[in-house]
């Protein structure tokens, strides 16, 4: 049956209530709430171990959370309870990820990596794979369109002119965008990353501010404004570009609010002063 449940009444478009994931002993997440407005960037932040890449497991699928709800409200007005979908029928819900390493297909052309992240609509379009054997013209519209999009989010990340090279070889900020761009290509409602300037350099960071941005606004290409959340430890980034900032501390949530809000935080200064102190 589809996780479709009831009709949209807010402007979120994630909900996160009472979330909590143990592992063992561990209570790594402990009754976590929050929510993704709808055409913002929110940023999930807190020192290391605090538990945003867990959260962000919970919401992808990676794992069953122990307890809590994470509701999808998609535009049409259904809402998907992602806590009971596996993973990939998750990412059919309209939520797309990155992870914290690069997961390319590094011998793969840069092309061939949007392609394959548009596998699911060309094989519903294909009849799975029966049209594509027959050369079926629903197939070849599917394909012409898959290959439209892929280049367009090429041109958005400036590597239009590199559609052939093989991924692995490309410099480090240009595989990060390549991978966003990938997971663009899935047409998300919603685009889940996870330290994407994690190893950037300040050039890249910048480039990398503007593409989320433009993937906020809808401006990098013809598709629709994106909600993004991110995890990020570069508060350069998360200050300037967030609208709204979650901040976690040992699995618990201690602040949110606006970015200037959350940086003058009392146990958010002390959250972070711990952690240079133990570090
Ligand atoms: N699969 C797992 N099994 C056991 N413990 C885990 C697992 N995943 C995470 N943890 C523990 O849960 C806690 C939260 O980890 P998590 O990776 O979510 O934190 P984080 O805020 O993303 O940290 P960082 O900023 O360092 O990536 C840590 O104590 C971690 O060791």
């Amino acid at each position: 049956m589809s996780a479709a449940l009831q009709p949209a009444a807010g402007t979120e478009i994630l909900e996160v209530k009472s979330l909590s994931m143990r592992f063992g002993g561990l209570l790594a997440v402990d009754g976590v709430d929050f929510q993704v407005q709808r055409g913002s960037i929110t940023a999930l932040i807190g020192p290391n171990g605090a538990g945003k890449t867990t959260v962000f497991n919970c919401i992808t699928g990676f794992y069953r959370p122990t307890a809590g709800q994470i509701r999808l409200r998609r535009a049409d007005g259904s809402v998907a309870a992602l806590q009971t979908l596996k993973d990939h029928r998750i990412a059919r819900a309209g939520v797309a990820r990155t992870f914290q390493n690069i997961r390319l297909f590094a011998g793969m052309t840069v092309l061939e990596n949007l392609l394959i992240a548009q596998h699911i609509k060309l094989q519903k379009a294909t009849g799975f794979g029966i049209g594509a054997m027959l050369g079926l013209s629903g197939y070849r519209a599917a394909e012409a369109e898959a290959i439209d999009r892929a280049a367009e989010w090429l041109r958005a990340i400036g590597l239009l002119d590199r559609a052939d090279d093989i991924a692995g070889g490309l410099p480090y900020g240009a595989q990060r965008r390549l991978e966003i761009a990938r997971a663009m290509c899935t047409m998300p409602a919603l685009l889940c990353l996870d330290e994407p300037a994690a190893g950037l350099n300040p050039r890249e960071s910048d480039d990398l501010a503007k593409l989320l941005v433009s993937i906020r606004d809808g401006t990098a290409t013809a598709s629709p404004p994106t909600s993004v959340l991110l995890i990020e430890h570069d508060m350069g980034i998360v200050m300037r570009i967030s609208d709204h900032v979650v901040v976690l501390d040992h699995g618990r949530k201690i602040a949110e609010g606006p970015p200037d809000q959350v940086r003058n935080d009392r146990h958010v200064i002390a959250a972070y002063l711990g952690e240079d102190e133990e570090g």
